[in-house]
């Protein structure tokens, strides 16, 4: 069969080249001629899937790399009988760490501890309720919203979204972007949410950039707002508004989800689906432990496991501050956002940090966040 899949996804070759002819292209360019002789289309999320792209091409079999599928018109696939999937919680783990690494560069630089804040989950899904999960387990208190979820589980205690932008010091945004239907997403985050937040309160988003108006986030820290934002994801990619980094805490190209890890888990689901899909039997594992340990291991830990000491492993596996530096050089050249993303040295995950402790609670703890400790 004929596979084209976008250049920047890892282990196409090596996983779909032994069966069929592989084409590989650039991800934003691929076009209807691209796709008029394929059968199986594999992408990121820089691709539109749509009529506009898949009109009159004969593909039975679509997948994406990607926990977000804003970028696919799920229902036109659906009504043209292609099979479409994509990796949920794929990049959870690496989002989540993500999200901690910022927590720690803004709690190191403006001397504060996680422990004594408030931190509100919006979206409580894979990743909102696995960071959810890590900052109880550390002891940080957390308010959480998600409307969808409330209906179907009222067993969490559930706050409204209004209320849980008064009652927070930190936001942070784990949802889908929706633009209609009775729980959007599209500006959730406008100028009045803005606004409401308590000043000094931090606002992270990692989920997708119109989650928040950023038109509306320049004006209101162009008109002195106290808050401190941390952004991966910006409403104008690949282009980046230059004024509004200018103005956040941490800018950094859509790279919460890039760990090896994550990539290597991505892929592999989408081989096993299409495995199953046209009935090939050599399904790959997840096979993440290939990758070994870090570069970095053995670390002993033989005192209590504090912010300070939890924030110092987490700075052994990753430096958020170099992400951000990295899009601050080159958010002004053309192509530069597309190219730090297809360029990255993906990091390594926690639980590729081996640590050893003898204490019985550290142990726990360390297990609690995803390290491997032995
Ligand atoms: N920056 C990055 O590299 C990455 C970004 N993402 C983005 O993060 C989003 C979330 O990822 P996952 O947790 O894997 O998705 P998920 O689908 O597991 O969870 C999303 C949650 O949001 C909730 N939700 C939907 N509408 C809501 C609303 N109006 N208010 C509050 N909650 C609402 C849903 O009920 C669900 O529980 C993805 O859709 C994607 O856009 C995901 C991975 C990497
Ligand atoms: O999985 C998602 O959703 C994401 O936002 C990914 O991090 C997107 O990465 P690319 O598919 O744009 O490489």
């Amino acid at each position: 069969m004929r596979i084209l899949a976008d250049k920047h996804i890892p282990y196409i070759n090596r996983l779909f080249g032994l069966h069929n002819i592989v084409k590989l292209c650039e991800g934003r360019s691929i076009s209807n001629r691209d796709v008029k002789d394929v059968d199986i289309l594999i992408v990121r999320s820089i691709t539109q899937v749509n009529e506009i792209l898949l009109n009159n091409s004969a593909i039975k079999f679509i997948g994406t790399v990607t926990s977000g599928i804003d970028h696919v018109d799920c229902n036109y696939l659906k009504d043209c009988g292609i099979n479409f999937v994509y990796t949920p919680g794929s990049n959870a783990v690496a989002v989540v760490e993500y999200v901690f690494a910022a927590l720690f560069w803004l709690a190191s630089r403006d001397n504060f501890f996680l422990r004594d804040k408030v931190i509100g989950i919006v979206g409580v899904g894979n990743i909102g309720s696995l960071l959810n999960k890590r900052l109880c387990s550390f002891g940080v208190q957390t308010l959480l919203c998600d409307p969808p979820l409330e209906k179907l589980n009222t067993s969490e205690s559930w706050k409204s979204f209004e209320k849980l932008v008064s009652e927070v010091d930190i936001l942070t945004l784990h949802t889908p972007l929706i633009m209609e239907g009775y729980y959007p997403t599209w500006h959730m985050v406008d100028f009045d949410v803005l606004d409401a937040l308590p000043d000094n309160s931090i606002l992270i988003n990692t989920c997708r950039g119109a989650v928040i108006d950023n038109s509306a986030l320049l004006k209101i820290l162009k008109n002195g707002k106290k808050l401190n934002v941390v952004l991966d994801v910006w409403e104008s990619e690949p282009i980046v508004s230059v004024p509004l980094l200018s103005y956040v805490d941490l800018g950094t190209p859509h790279i919460a989800g890039y760990t090896i890890e994550s990539k290597i888990r991505s892929i592999m689901r989408v081989y096993n689906e299409y495995c199953n899909f046209f009935g090939f039997s050599d399904l790959e594992t997840e096979n993440i432990s290939v990758l070994g340990r870090s570069i970095i291991h053995d670390i002993q830990v033989k005192e209590k496991l504090d912010e300070i000491l939890l924030n110092r492993l987490i700075k052994l596996i990753y430096n958020i501050n170099y992400d951000d530096n990295m899009l601050r050089n080159f958010a002004n050249v053309l192509g530069g956002f597309d190219r730090i993303r297809s360029c990255y040295a993906s990091r390594r995950e926690w639980s590729s940090l081996c640590v050893k402790t003898c204490v019985d609670c550290i142990y726990e703890m360390l297990i609690k966040l995803g390290f491997s400790v032995v």
